[in-house]
């Protein structure tokens, strides 16, 4: 028997990126190495220039991807003080949708000295928002067209997605779109260019780019709907050529190798999302279990062996998450978030003197607090709309709602219906994915908040009537992309041959969180309710949300004008 075979996941975050170099027989994480963005999130000025940028605007600088590979692989390497060339493979996963003009020689346009200055020359982040009239008009386009890509997405493209963000350089910087030799998310054209070679994965192309195994992109009918200059968008600037999550891109080019401290040819797996490369990291490859990736919002994502339209999910694609299944994807926009807020604005003083006396942490403080209360108990009820709904409502301009406050209520009460309240919405999406036919048996957690809170965890369990089983890994994109990257190694070459077997090796469970049956009863109850308040304010027997913040805008443009004066 060799050497141990390692493979490096790299995950690209929103600030920074991270490698994760990864024992392939067992998925023991041996070293990590974190590059911060140099450029970071650039949403106030263009780097270099005195160009401002307008409000929901989001780029990054393509170099700090590249700088990631550059310093974060060699250190991982030198921490781990192995033989580069007991590293078969390597995968990425992504923020998503980060797009990306990209020049005939594969360069970003934003590399090119004579597009530096446009804004629209850079990356545009998953979180630039500013594509949204774009999206607003796209929406409606489809929909009086009936085009029947709609359902797959919950009704609604969102404006972070690639064609809004596309439509928005054609509208506002046309010659960038016409120096464009092609649009690619940012997770292909990293994989580009460390292998040389175009290859676009099917994760983004199905959830981000309103790809369709079957029916490909939409029509060019539809394109020139929404403007004739976007008739052939597909042709000249999209790829059709998309390959299924799971292949190997290709190897390493020598020049990239050199840089990374790695050999020339290592296997390179197709460009993954963050989200999605956790789910086999969580240890599921198979339909029936529902990954929530848990932190400030929540994503879930689930296997099914059929397509069907779910209501208010992101999006369903095959071979989206794991090869030969449909991927689906839905969300919470915020969750740890809430929790955030609530400790940030509501607690009072004395609770922090507490936990500062105790050297604990105020989430813990508000835990054990909340810990004490049996469900119903508090007479609270909220919904968990705090930066909208993401699914299964798909309403960003819904809001938060605490319900059944007396001069009693203490601040541990309402931590705690908050959770519920979040939990309720995590019960909500499950329950809507099984009434449509996509069965789920068990759930999965991973993400920060998944070991950060047991009392929040078991509430899930006994809202959800589902056990939970939480993956042991902190950094389960990072391990999925290693995953990814020794599959794309294959077994032969010391890897995987499919990430099923992958799976089976490289993950685990840390803990399993199984439903109380008194509280599940107790839960019921209150979903009950929850479900009332959910539809009355949410399907539109009340929308009062909405009246209240048109008030406030009103209010708000009345407000600066008066100052003006
Ligand atoms: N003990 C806790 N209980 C509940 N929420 C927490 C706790 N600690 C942190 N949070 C919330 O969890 C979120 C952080 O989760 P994490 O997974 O680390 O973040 P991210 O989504 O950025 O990866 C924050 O929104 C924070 O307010
Ligand atoms: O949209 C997706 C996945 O579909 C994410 O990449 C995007 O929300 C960014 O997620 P994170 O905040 O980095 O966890």
């Amino acid at each position: 028997m060799g050497n141990k075979k390692y493979s490096i996941g790299i995950d690209y975050g929103t600030q920074s990126g991270r490698a994760m170099l990864v024992e392939v027989e067992t998925g023991k994480e041996i070293a990590t190495a974190v590059v911060p963005y140099a450029d970071g999130v650039i949403d106030k000025q263009l780097p270099g220039t005195a160009i401002q940028l307008e409000h929901d605007w989001a780029l990054q600088n393509p170099e700090d991807y590249l700088d990631v590979l550059y310093q974060a692989v060699p250190q991982v390497l030198k921490d781990s003080q192995i033989d580069s060339a007991d590293v078969i493979g390597l995968g990425i996963d992504f923020t998503a949708c980060t797009m990306l003009p990209v020049a005939k020689d594969g360069r970003a346009l934003c590399q090119l000295p004579e597009y530096r200055n446009n804004p629209h020359a850079w990356v545009k982040l998953w979180k630039h928002h500013a594509a949204q009239d774009e999206a607003n008009s796209l929406n409606r386009i489809a929909a009086s067209r009936g085009e029947t890509f709609l359902a797959r997405y919950g009704g609604k493209i969102s404006s972070e997605w690639i064609i809004p963000k596309i439509w928005q350089i054609l509208d506002e910087a046309p010659e960038i779109y016409e120096a464009a030799d092609r649009f690619m998310e940012a997770t292909d054209w990293v994989t580009m260019q460390m292998t040389g070679i175009d290859v676009r994965n099917s994760c983004t192309a199905g959830y981000k780019a309103i790809w369709h195994k079957k029916d490909g992109y939409p029509g060019k009918d539809f394109f020139k709907a929404l403007d004739p200059r976007l008739e052939n968008l597909v042709a000249e600037k999209l790829s059709s050529d998309i390959i299924a999550i799971g292949s190997k891109a290709g190897g390493l080019i020598s020049g990239m190798a050199k840089q990374m401290g790695l050999k020339a040819g290592t296997a390179v797996a197709v460009g993954n999302v963050d989200a999605h490369a956790a789910v086999p990291a969580a240890g599921v490859v198979t339909p029936g279990k529902m990954v929530m990736s848990m932190g400030t919002s929540i994503c879930h994502l689930v296997l099914g062996e059929e397509e069907k339209n779910v209501d208010g999910m992101c999006g369903v694609v095959e071979d989206g998450i794991v090869g030969g299944y449909f991927g689906y994807e839905a969300g919470q926009s915020a969750v740890g978030d809430i929790f955030e807020w609530f400790v940030a604005n509501c607690v009072p003083g004395s609770y922090f003197a507490q936990a500062s006396e105790r050297n604990i942490n105020i989430h813990h403080l508000l835990e054990e607090k909340a810990s004490k209360f049996v469900p119903g108990e508090s007479g609270l009820l909220a919904l968990d709309w705090w930066n909208g709904n993401r699914s299964v409502l798909v309403d960003t301009n819904l809001t938060g709602v605490l319900l059944g406050a007396t001069l009693l209520t203490k601040p541990e009460e309402i931590y705690r219906a908050l959770i519920e309240a979040t939990a309720f919405g995590t019960n909500m999406i499950v329950e809507t994915f099984i009434n449509a036919g996509v069965p789920i048996e068990q759930l999965y957690a991973c993400g920060g908040l998944s070991q950060k809170n047991n009392m929040l965890m078991q509430i899930y369990a006994d809202a959800t009537g589902l056990e939970i089983r939480v993956a042991t890994s902190l950094q389960t994109p990072a391990l999925g992309a290693a995953m990814f990257g020794a599959v794309a190694a294959g077994k032969e070459a010391g890897g995987y041959d499919t990430i099923f077997d992958a799976a089976a090796k490289m993950t685990s469970i840390k803990q399993v969180y199984t439903p109380n049956p008194e509280n599940v009863a107790r839960y019921k109850k209150l979903y009950a309710e929850y479900k009332i308040l959910h539809d009355y304010f949410g399907r539109g027997a009340n929308d009062v949300m909405k009246r209240l913040k048109e008030i406030k805008k009103n209010t708000k443009v009345i407000k600066s004008k008066m100052l003006e004066k």
